[in-house]
């Protein structure tokens, strides 16, 4: 899947931060950086749709984020680390909410990830009593089993034990896994992956 962002231009209140600014990504993995503040969440959060540019266009392939949001979003999955909108809701019930969401999402695939984050025994507790690093988990398991092609990831490996980072690693650099997916993530650190390219902010 390709991401485009076109004259993309965006800010905070009186602090601007992305002015005409433009990005085409395709298949593979592209590390975002930039010093703190640069703009890297942001621009996860516009290009995932949870925030709107003032003007600019974004596309993930023929679909056009303002045109058609809904069908853009279920393109694609963002993983920040921001707690849940549902706080009333058990793991169970977050992550069944995402397999009836996303068309194509297939829940046995779900199941091994959460098995392989260690994550099956947290399924009927609140997702509010989640562990930071937990729930860093549960939306990992969600972004390597949902059907979507691209992948927004912040800060991948932070907050996680050492084997759950060996595991994402493994995951992320799957061939099949490039063949077929846009993943754009932010590291303050070498992230130690296959990368199709590198975007300094
Ligand atoms: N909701 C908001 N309202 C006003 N300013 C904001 C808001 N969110 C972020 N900012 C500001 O926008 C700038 C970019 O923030 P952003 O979180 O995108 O940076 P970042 O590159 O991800 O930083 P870090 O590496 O520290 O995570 C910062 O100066 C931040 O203070």
């Amino acid at each position: 899947m390709e991401l485009r962002i076109e004259q993309l231009t965006f800010e905070y209140a009186s602090h601007p931060l992305f002015k005409q600014f433009n990005l085409t990504l395709g298949n593979g993995i592209t590390w975002l950086r930039g010093e703190n503040g640069a703009g890297k969440t942001t621009l996860l959060k516009l290009a995932g749709g949870a925030l709107s540019p003032h003007s600019g266009k974004i596309w993930l392939d023929d679909i056009e984020i303002h045109a058609q949001p809904l069908t853009y979003r279920l393109h694609c999955y963002y993983c920040g680390g921001d707690t849940p909108q549902l706080p009333w809701l058990t793991v169970r019930e977050v992550l069944d909410m995402h397999i009836a969401l996303y068309a194509g999402a297939d829940a046995e695939r779900l199941n091994a990830e959460l098995a392989a984050f260690h994550l099956l025994p947290t399924l009927d507790q609140p997702v509010t009593t989640l562990s930071l690093g937990q729930h860093k988990k549960m939306q990992l398991a969600l972004a390597l089993s949902l059907p979507v092609g691209l992948l927004l990831i912040d800060e991948p490996f932070n907050g996680l034990d050492a084997d759950a980072v060996a595991y994402l690693r493994q995951q992320l650099s799957a061939p099949e896994r490039l063949a077929r997916q846009c993943i754009l993530l932010t590291s303050h650190v070498e992230p130690a992956l296959p990368l199709l390219s590198t975007v300094q902010l």
